[in-house]
């Protein structure tokens, strides 16, 4: 049976040239979803094998709807990290007129706040689902709007770029993550592991003691992020990414005792980290 990989769709999303360059010369059958949640989902439910989401860019930080559906709505595992240089342009019909409006992905668009102020100050930002969303739009519009997004969505939506590289900073990259329903299968070459635990926060030093499980063991954290718990103002759960796999008894030990001292606990999976 032909394997299935889902992404934020539409066609031309950075998240479809992720699974382009991942499964491009395999058989695997590439199904674009409307929604990041809908494409988690989708792995959860047997849809899919696989789905490509963005969990966090260098600019603008967490994307909240991968880690949310993560921790609360789904049991996956994440087999695959891809970091993404992302260079936006600003896409538009070829008449088009002055612009109204630019439409994109809220963290596309925040990642092209300062530049899009300084070229188009009259022109409100919209956010909607993707970028090549966005080009779709822009695309079956009257050339008052224009997109954010890859180049490759402007040729696929028939737009042209009005403005190249309009991303604040060169450095500008995302974090891609591959979810599956079982743990990656192969862990070689660079690797690092994922957990999200909620702890005890009444007390002083909860975190630095779960902290010390981490130094104590010379185990190196990657990323710590907190999200709402969503059992009440002020209770958050974090999400902590370690430099190494599983495999290595230091942090399979570190992992066991922030798992003991946890309210909740879930392991997000050891997995390999490529670049683009
Ligand atoms: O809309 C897309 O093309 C996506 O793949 C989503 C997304 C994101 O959510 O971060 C991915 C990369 C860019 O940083 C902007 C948007």
């Amino acid at each position: 049976m032909t394997r299935k990989v889902g992404y934020l769709g539409p066609q031309g999303t950075y998240c479809e040239e992720i699974a382009l360059s991942l499964y491009s010369d395999t058989s695997a059958a590439l199904e674009p979803f409307a929604g990041i949640d809908a494409a988690i989902r989708a792995v959860a439910s047997g849809e899919v094998a696989e789905s490509i989401v963005p969990v966090e860019n260098s600019l603008e930080g967490s994307v909240n709807i991968t880690l949310d559906t993560m921790a609360h709505d789904v049991n996956l595992y994440i087999t695959k990290e891809v970091v993404l240089p992302v260079r936006h342009n600003l896409l538009a019909k070829k008449d088009s007129q002055e612009l109204v409006a630019i439409v994109s992905h809220p963290q596309a668009l925040a990642q092209c706040r300062k530049t899009l102020a300084k070229l188009y100050p009259q022109a409100k930002l919209k956010p909607v689902e993707s970028t090549a969303e966005a080009a779709r739009i822009v695309a079956s519009g009257d050339g008052f709007y224009a997109a954010v997004g890859s180049e490759k969505a402007g040729h696929i939506y028939g737009l042209t770029v009005l403005a190249a590289n309009i991303q604040d900073n060169r450095a500008n990259s995302t974090r891609f993550i591959g979810l599956e329903r079982q743990p990656a299968a192969s862990l070689k070459g660079k690797c690092k592991t994922s957990i999200v635990c909620q702890i005890h926060g009444e007390k002083p030093g909860s975190l630095c003691n779960i902290l010390q499980e981490f130094a104590k063991r010379e185990v190196n954290l990657t990323r710590i992020e907190s999200r709402p718990a969503r059992t009440g103002l002020g209770m958050y759960i974090f999400f902590f990414d370690i430099e190494g796999s599983i495999k290595e008894d230091n942090i399979a030990a570190a992992v066991r005792a922030v798992q003991a001292k946890s309210l909740w606990y879930k392991n997000l999976g050891s997995y390999p980290v490529y670049h683009l």
